[in-house]
């Protein structure tokens, strides 16, 4: 076939049926897309349509059944060919759907040009994964992983010829476990069927295996890790899905099954979390201490509960209203673009991410050369009933918004906020603002700042220049009960980090810039006006 400078191909366009009716169809490889005319002149109703071709799932040929060719004109013609395409049919809230089109013409030639063409293209893609290890947690959430991978994810899967290793866990840390030992390099892609928990252990399967690979020590706090190129994709399965939520805009399985399958990259900031030279673990989406601690560790006696766990303890810790005194020092983020005070949310194609992006390549160029110790340190002592550290937005379906709802996945920085000990109606004024559209960052009570790096300890390890076992076997004392009202305490919180609880409280953390890829593209801006995907009209004429 000719081709065009570049090794395109022109387009190639033909007129096939669609239904009972002709039609113009173009497949412009230069243009990356499908696109399909009503070729008599525009009448209400009848629409031009297209889809990008990075965002068809498949393609096969198609038999036409007795129904469709039972029905009048069919019966005097020859047989027609056909073939059907899988297309996005992206629909509101950033929810994708596996939509079709079936096109026929009698020339069984130009059908499987058709379909020769496009799967070459589909082959081209060189991003789509073509072999992936899914590991499912069978217990999380609402205890339904396994059902929603078999029902709705294997048969998209598999539609798109996507070859799958399945684990279904049998234990915490099967996963991760699991991951020091397989051949990874087997693999385009690993994904877990499950909530936030679940993917902090694929995550930390992998940054492991591929620091231990490496020869890194991760006990060091100032090893310049190793990025980890293999992609995960997040099916949420969870109680809260939040790192799903804040990457795609919506924790919906067959959305993020649709993300895997067309090959999406979006590279995200991880943060490691040190005690005393000993490295403890990485997160990605919260680290929290204080409420969002204490939430976790009550909800954890309460898994039967379900997602319903975080309400109810939620409801509980509230009510408690243990404030925790402490010593917070960190690192201002200058080299980032942005401010957690900004309007300007991170979407698909972050500009400020970009930037990131280039300021880590140069940073590689220089074999990691940077001066992070000459620089300044702010130091912040105080009585806080939260301390939260955003790596992301933290959007989830309890907050669209999140907990900083200007954080960037991939900037390099994570978002400090400090909730200072207030009244219970401010501090529930302050977590109502998580849920509608005024500031949560404007009380006087709350301060918000964009670190790199930041060290808490709690005065009681300060009080007692304590080891960490000493704190280890402080933090289950009780909370004042001479004093129920003031809600003063005399035992530290424990940190929730991407859900799951930390042992020591004296911590020293850093934020690696985009240590790690998703199958995922960021949250798109809203498209649907785009006449382009919806395809309502056509279905209209069929
Ligand atoms: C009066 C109404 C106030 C509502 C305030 C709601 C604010 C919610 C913000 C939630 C941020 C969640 C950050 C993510 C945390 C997850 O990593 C963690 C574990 O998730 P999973 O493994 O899927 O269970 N989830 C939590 O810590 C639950 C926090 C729930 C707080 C109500
Ligand atoms: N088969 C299993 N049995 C028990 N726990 C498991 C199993 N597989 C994974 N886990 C652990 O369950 C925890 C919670 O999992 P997750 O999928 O995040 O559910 P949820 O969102 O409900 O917390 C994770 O810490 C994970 O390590
Ligand atoms: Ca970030």
């Amino acid at each position: 076939m000719e081709q065009l400078p570049g090794g395109r191909r022109p387009p190639l366009v033909s007129t096939l049926g669609l239904g009972r009716r002709s039609w113009e169809v173009t497949l412009d490889e230069e243009r990356g897309r499908l696109a399909w005319r009503d070729p008599r002149p525009p009448r209400r109703g009848s629409e031009n349509c297209f889809v990008p071709t990075s965002e068809i799932i498949a393609v096969e040929e198609t038999e036409f059944n007795k129904k469709q060719r039972n029905t009048g004109k069919w019966q005097k013609m020859a047989k027609p060919h056909a073939f059907t395409v899988y297309y996005v049919k992206k629909a509101r809230n950033h929810r994708w759907r596996c939509s079709d089109v079936t096109f026929w013409c009698v020339d069984e030639h130009l059908c499987n040009q058709w379909i020769q063409a496009l799967k070459e293209l589909l082959e081209m893609q060189k991003c789509r994964p073509k072999h992936l290890l899914v590991y499912i947690n069978p217990y999380g959430g609402k205890r339904q992983g396994k059902r929603i991978y078999e029902q709705k994810v294997a048969p998209l899967f598999s539609l798109a010829s996507i070859s799958t290793d399945v684990v279904i866990t049998e234990h915490a840390n099967h996963a991760k476990d699991n991951l020091f030992e397989v051949n990874i390099n087997k693999y385009d892609g690993v994904v877990c069927v499950g909530g936030d928990g679940m993917f902090s252990e694929v995550m930390h399967g992998l940054i492991g295996r591929m620091q231990k690979d490496s020869g890194i020590d991760q006990n060091n706090p100032k090893a310049p890790l190793v990025q980890c190129n293999i992609r995960i994709g997040i099916i949420p399965a969870g109680s809260t899905d939040c790192i799903c939520y804040s990457t795609v805009g919506i924790a919906d399985p067959v959305t993020s099954a649709l993300h895997i399958i067309v090959g999406d990259c979006q590279p995200l900031d991880v943060s490691s979390i040190h005690h005393n030279n000993t490295f403890v673990k990485y997160y990605v989406s919260l680290l929290g201490y204080g409420f969002y601690g204490d939430i976790l560790k009550d909800s954890e006696k309460k898994r039967w509960m379900g997602p319903m766990r975080y309400d109810y303890s939620g409801f509980k810790t509230f009510l408690s209203h243990h404030y925790y005194e402490g010593t917070i020092s960190f690192q201002p983020a200058k080299h980032a673009l942005g401010s957690p005070r900004d309007k300007d949310r991170c979407r698909t194609g972050c500009y400020i991410c970009k930037e990131s992006e280039q300021q880590l390549a140069e940073q590689h160029k220089t074999c990691g050369l940077n001066h992070e110790e000459d620089e300044e340190w702010k130091v912040i002592k105080g009585k806080f009933l939260a301390i939260n550290a955003v790596n992301m937005s933290c959007a989830c379906p309890r907050s669209p918004k999140g907990l900083s709802p200007a954080a960037h996945l991939a900037d390099g920085s994570a978002d400090l906020i400090l909730v200072r000990k207030c009244s219970r109606f401010d501090f529930l004024r302050y977590l109502v603002r998580h849920t509608n559209h005024d500031d949560q960052f404007d009380f006087s009570f709350v301060d918000v700042y964009r670190v790199k790096s930041f060290q808490f300890t709690s005065k009681l390890s300060e009080d007692n220049e304590s080891s960490v076992t000493d704190i280890g076997k402080k933090r289950f004392g009780q909370f004042c009960r001479d004093h129920p009202v003031c809600c003063c305490n005399i035992a530290n919180s424990t940190w929730n980090c991407d859900g799951e609880t930390l042992d020591s409280s004296a911590i020293e953390v850093r934020v690696h810039c985009q240590l790690m890829k998703l199958f995922a593209r960021g949250i798109e801006e809203n498209c649907k006006d785009e006449a382009a995907y919806s395809h309502s009209s056509v279905e209209q004429l069929l």
